[in-house]
């Protein structure tokens, strides 16, 4: 499918480019089971006719999206994800439109959400952990060299692949890092102290998110979690992180954890560093797959 491919020639070149201009509309595709559910729309598994690639096609309502003043903010999330090429990040083939509806045809993720497997789980192994953090540290890696940070890295917006790779999805809250910003997004737990002070912020907030999830990948629960609001973000300014007794989890990891819940962003452990560090090179599977069974 003129979505999937990735050319080389002149020839692959000049059709990628024709693919690129293509005008996609409904009846390219077969549409299928639904997936899930979002805010906005439903998500379908559908197959486009010509060349039979299964894909993911969100179908997102222009009235919900225009009543919830975020058709700028789809825009830049289209915008970014189309231009990633990652084998940890959902490609976005394209778009198009109608009327009333809005569609985005992406990477299908055949192994779903990571969340719903991480609640099956309770919580994972120091292996699968692992895995996914060097995976996620390589695909953030990737993301800043492109001048791109995510901001909203949380389990709800992982997938999975077919061979079980994670896939970082839903670049909403993403922005180009061009201009060091003060917006406040996302989910509380995730958010390191300087988003939750509304301090200016920059990529350092990615590695935060990814200790918060590695920590939550081990323990079940995010690290600053609380029953108030209030709670979790006084929590977050002053790094108040504490280790539970059970499930155990090696000093190793702990200690990697420790070196991205900074407060000062500039001292969390740079991302190259990440995948350095003991706990991710003796435990992270360097085929990037968690696979059950053999990681256990
Ligand atoms: N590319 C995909 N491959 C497989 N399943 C997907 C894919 N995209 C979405 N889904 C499924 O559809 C569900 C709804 O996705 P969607 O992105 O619309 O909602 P969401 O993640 O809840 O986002 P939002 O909060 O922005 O609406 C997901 O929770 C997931 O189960």
């Amino acid at each position: 499918m003129a979505v999937a491919t990735e050319s080389r020639g002149s020839e692959d070149r000049a059709s990628a480019h024709a693919n690129q201009e293509k005008r996609w509309v409904l009846s390219d595709f077969e549409v299928g089971k639904p997936l899930g559910r979002g805010k906005f729309g439903h998500v379908y598994l559908a197959r486009e006719k010509r060349s039979s690639e299964i894909v993911a096609l969100k179908v997102l309502f222009k009235s919900q999206l225009k009543q919830s003043q975020v058709e700028h903010q789809l825009r830049r999330e289209v915008e970014i994800q189309s231009h990633l090429r990652h084998p940890n990040i959902l490609r976005l083939y394209g778009y198009f439109y109608d009327q009333t509806r809005v569609y985005l045809i992406l990477e299908y993720a055949a192994k779903g959400e990571l969340y719903k497997e991480l609640t099956r789980c309770k919580h994972f192994s120091e292996r699968r952990t692992a895995t996914y953090v060097a995976s996620l540290a390589r695909a953030l890696i990737y993301l800043h060299g492109k001048h791109v940070i995510h901001r909203d890295i949380k389990p709800e917006n992982l997938l999975v692949g077919v061979q079980g790779e994670i896939k970082i999805a839903d670049f909403g809250w993403s922005v180009h890092t061009f201009n060091r910003r003060r917006t406040m997004c996302g989910t509380l737990d995730y958010l390191p102290p300087e988003m939750v002070e509304k301090a200016e912020h920059d990529y350092h907030v990615d590695i935060w998110s990814l200790g918060v999830l590695c920590y939550e990948f081990l323990y079940g629960v995010p690290p600053f979690e609380a029953k108030e609001h209030s709670e979790t973000y006084r929590r977050i300014v002053k790094v108040d992180l504490k280790f539970p007794l059970k499930p155990f989890v090696s000093p190793a990891a702990k200690d990697l954890i420790s070196q991205m819940l900074v407060k000062s962003s500039a001292q969390r452990l740079p991302l190259h560093k990440v995948l350095e560090h003991p706990w991710i090179v003796q435990n992270a599977d360097p085929s990037g797959v968690y696979r059950e069974g053999r990681s256990v």
